[in-house]
């Protein structure tokens, strides 16, 4: 078998090519599963893809590509019937996580793993021929483009001698190592579990049948009772911090609000920190940000203009995920202006754009104000720039680069808050001069005068906020 582990564990990836799924998206779809793995830290060896009708049952591709994949990895190819084969160490491992999470206080920071960031130079690992002679190590990790079952994936461990993980896996994992703040990490942690639950019940069965022990059933009690109770703990954690961040937000509702939305890796970040000159993280990788981060529009306006970045979207985002995600989501239902960040120099970026538009038909936020912004226009040619401009007019071509491009956009958000900020006079008896700073705050003074009653201000803003404003200050 391998000797010393490599630096980056290789992965397999697999995918079965339904009649409805033609050859682009097949395509399109696996190199997003590449790019997924490689950010999780594997180096992608090869692919293993066949057309089917369906996924097949036991081992999701037919004998013959099972016995393509086995070669590769070092497996025998079939799954042995009747006696259960033992988890590969790597299995176990990533099973004895579970566990931990079960166990673990939700405080404990998650050891970043060592990364994909900019790493072309490890690209050099050799593709590997699916022949009989074996120089380099061998993959030890196979990812499967589809949702496996429990067993499923227990086959094709079995058949392969390698790891498995499925798509969701892949994603929850990622979420699992990038989350950073305590509200992010107990989110992912019950999607974790949620989805780690099934799979080690089934395998923990397996392990305790194939050693005739009769305990096994009260030992599968004992774990399932445990993640029940540390779900309930994660989830009545989750609600008291999801109450203090609707406090946050109901203080902000009344200011003036953007929200960057889009697929992952879209550039959100980028536009975040051009924006707002703030240092949040941007990187190459799929799902950087896991953590709603609001800042002040600069140069500050008046009113200030807040901009939030977002968790990103992406295909077959596990649903779990996008549940736990919601409250994170929220942060853009509430925007008053939706900036759609589109990759324009993704081929498939319509689809991405679909899948930002269905998540947020999901979450409601349909109705709210957007505006389209093809990213990344710095990789584009002039003629690319002008078709996307004939099929979409009310869209803005643009690169998070340029900081002119950035100006020009700071200038549209202006001028839609401008448009949607209306004018009238606010009376603030003299006995309530104290919380003056409140109308700086949701509104632009344009004028003020003192009478009797008090200081007559004439000021723009939303017209929530002037409805609010002369509500809190009315006698
Ligand atoms: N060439 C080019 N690259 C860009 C542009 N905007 C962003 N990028 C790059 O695209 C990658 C992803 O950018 P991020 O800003 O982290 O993307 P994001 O949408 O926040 O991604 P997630 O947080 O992972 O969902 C980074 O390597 C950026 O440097 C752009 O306008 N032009
Ligand atoms: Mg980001």
């Amino acid at each position: 078998m391998s000797q010393s582990p490599p630096e980056r564990p290789l992965a397999v990836l697999v995918g079965v090519q339904l009649p409805n799924v033609s050859d682009t998206d097949h395509a399109a779809d696996l190199a997003e599963l590449g790019r997924l793995v490689h950010t999780l830290g594997y180096e992608v060896v090869a692919t293993v893809t066949q057309r089917r009708d369906g996924i097949a049952a036991g081992t999701v591709l037919g004998t013959g590509k099972l016995e393509e994949l086995a070669r590769l990895t070092g497996g025998r190819g079939t799954v042995p019937s009747g006696a259960r084969a033992h988890k590969s160490k790597a299995r176990e491992r990533w099973e004895a996580e579970a566990q931990e999470a079960a166990e673990a206080a939700a405080e404990a920071t998650p050891e970043p793993p060592p990364e994909a960031e900019a790493d072309e130079a490890d690209d050099a690992t050799e593709v590997e021929e699916a022949g009989e002679e074996h120089a380099g190590p061998r993959p030890t990790v196979v990812v499967v483009d589809h949702e496996l079952t429990p067993s499923q994936l227990s086959n094709l461990e079995r058949a392969t001698g390698a790891q498995v993980l499925d798509r969701t896996g892949v994603i929850v994992d990622i979420f699992h190592r990038h989350a950073r703040s305590r509200e992010a990490r107990m989110q992912v942690e019950i999607a974790r579990l949620n989805y780690l639950a099934p799979r080690m019940r089934e395998s923990t069965g397996s392990r305790e049948r194939q050693q005739g022990r009769g305990s096994g059933d009260s030992a599968m009690e004992l774990d399932r009772r445990r993640i029940r109770d540390r779900l309930a703990e994660l989830r009545a954690g989750l609600a008291t911090i999801q109450q203090d961040q609707e406090n946050r937000r109901y203080a902000r509702r009344d200011q003036l609000r953007v929200a960057l939305v889009g697929y992952t890796n879209a550039g959100k970040s980028s536009l975040m920190r051009a924006l707002t000159g703030s240092e949040v993280l941007v990187a190459d990788q799929l799902f950087a940000t896991l953590d709603t981060t609001v800042r002040a529009l600069k140069p500050e306006t008046r009113p200030r203009i807040l901009v939030s970045d977002t968790v990103g979207f992406i295909q077959k985002l596990p649903h779990d995920l996008v549940a736990s995600f919601r409250s994170t989501l929220d942060e853009a239902l509430e925007a008053s202006l939706l900036l759609y960040v589109v990759d324009a120099s993704d081929p498939t970026w319509p689809a991405q754009l679909e899948v930002t538009r269905s998540v947020l038909r999901e979450i409601g936020a349909q109705g709210v104000p957007s505006l389209l912004l093809f990213n990344k226009a710095d990789r584009l040619s002039s003629e690319e720039r002008e078709a996307l401009l004939q099929q979409h007019p009310e869209a803005r071509v643009l690169s998070a680069h340029s900081p002119d491009d950035v100006a020009a956009l700071r200038q549209g958000i202006l001028e839609f808050f401008e448009r949607a900020m209306i004018e009238a006079d606010l009376v603030i008896p003299y006995a309530r001069q104290g919380r003056i700073s409140e109308v700086y705050e949701h509104a632009r003074v344009l004028s003020e005068s003192f009478d009797e009653n008090g200081r007559t201000l004439r000021i723009r803003a939303l017209p929530a906020a002037i409805a609010r404003l002369t509500h809190a200050f009315g006698t």
